[in-house]
């Protein structure tokens, strides 16, 4: 059976090549996509990926996700991941392993984005890598 892996980006990241590239580059969300559905192609694997600017919805995906039986979660939690106990309760509540991923490397940069709330219940993390992030997690998703 071919399985999933859910690809979650959060808050503003509709935006992702569009402003501050300096930071997030110049690649698209849908840029994105089509590197990991090439790649999972290869892999055996199936990419859902998603976006909302709506923590209820990461919420609910992550739910999804566990129900679906998928095989990892990949989650870009956006700024959530520096404020949401919601988000650590539904990590915690799936056995789904979720990845967390961030393009820019968050201790490297403000205070306010050294703590993470996503970080405390994921398997792991991949950060400061740029989109290619993402990639990375998909590679160790397919080794889960
Ligand atoms: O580096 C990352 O991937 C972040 O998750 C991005 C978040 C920001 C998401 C907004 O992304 C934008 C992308 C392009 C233009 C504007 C915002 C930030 O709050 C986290 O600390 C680190």
């Amino acid at each position: 059976m071919t399985q999933t892996v859910y690809v979650l980006n959060g808050p503003n990241l509709n935006l992702l090549g569009t402003r501050e590239p300096e930071i997030y580059g110049s690649d698209t969300l849908d840029d994105v996509a089509a590197r990991l559905d090439e790649r999972a192609s290869a892999l055996g694997l199936v990419i859902e990926m998603r976006q909302s600017n709506h923590e209820g919805h990461l919420i609910d995906w992550l739910h999804e996700a566990q129900a679906d039986g998928a095989r990892a979660v990949i989650l870009n939690a956006g700024a959530y991941t520096h404020t949401s106990l919601a988000l650590y309760d539904a990590i915690r509540s799936i056995t789904t392993p979720v990845i967390e991923v961030h393009i820019s490397n968050p201790a490297a940069r403000e205070d306010f984005r050294h703590h993470s709330y996503v970080g405390m219940a994921a398997k792991g993390a991949i950060t400061g890598m740029g989109v290619y992030g993402y990639e990375l997690a998909l590679e160790a998703a397919a080794r889960f």
